[in-house]
């Protein structure tokens, strides 16, 4: 049996102001290295230590992992950072308040832009100075590879690809891995490992800084999965999540 750490990053300061963030490089809030502290305990309470880490080349998954390598005095461990497991690219919405859209649009509309499988939001224009081909990380992306704006499809098409070539055949050799990423990421490889349909998938939201562990057989299949802590806690969470476009009454 192999066992699979997830862990989205913890509050993010556009998730407090509830803006629209994909692949805005947005840092954490004091409550987000809070929540990546907590993630880390529980781990350690839990007996979970890591050989190799993964995460996405974006400071608020980046410093989430940091902090968990830290607080188990494993900062000394390989780290791989790759664009795939950016957040979903969220275009022309990138910024704007998720409530205020809501307002805006009607809550049909926005629902769709969140949770739908192929809808995509607007793109950003090409000559916008946000489009990630004016960003040095991705430098070494091809320009036809670097997205203006995706679905949930389209993230899914380019996690996967990372997840057969790079994250699976280290789950093979035994190493135990630690994957760092963003809401709309995992809830791609979340849906693929338990082949989840596109209907469903809208259902299923992924609170901050809670680990998520995998345990899979060895055609890593999943046997089963589970949240770290307080259930509770953990569905309050998740929620919360699922409630960010709710305007206020
Ligand atoms: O704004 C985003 O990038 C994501 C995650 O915060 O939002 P949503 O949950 O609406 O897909």
């Amino acid at each position: 049996m192999y066992r699979l750490a997830l862990l989205r990053h913890g509050q993010s300061t556009w998730n407090h102001e509830n803006r629209f963030t994909g692949w805005t490089d947005v840092d954490l809030t004091e409550l987000g290295r809070q929540e990546a502290e907590t993630a880390a305990r529980l781990f350690q309470e839990e007996g979970f230590t890591f050989d190799v880490c993964f995460t996405s080349v974006l400071k608020r998954a980046v410093r989430t992992l940091w902090i968990v390598q830290d607080a188990l005095d494993l900062l000394w461990l390989p780290v791989h950072k790759t664009w795939r497991l950016n957040e979903r690219h969220y275009g022309a919405l990138q910024g704007l308040n998720k409530a205020e859209m809501t307002a805006k649009y009607g809550e049909a509309q926005v629902f769709e832009w969140r949770r739908s499988f192929e809808v995509t939001p607007p793109a950003l224009e090409l000559d916008d100075p946000r489009h990630p081909r004016y960003d040095r990380r991705y430098g070494e992306t091809p320009t036809e590879d670097l997205p203006a704006t995706e679905s949930l499809k389209l993230t899914i098409d380019r996690v996967l690809p990372y997840w057969h070539a790079n994250l699976a055949p280290e789950i093979r050799t035994g190493r135990r891995i630690l994957v760092c990423a963003h809401g709309n990421s995992l809830r791609g490889l979340v849906k693929f490992l338990d082949n989840i349909s596109e209907q469903e998938i809208s259902n299923l939201n992924i609170p901050t800084g809670i680990p998520l562990i995998y345990e899979l057989d060895q055609d890593l299949r999943p046997l089963r999965s589970y949240y770290l802590g307080d259930q509770n806690a953990v569905n309050a969470s998740i929620q919360a999540v699922a409630d960010q476009a709710k305007t206020k009454a």
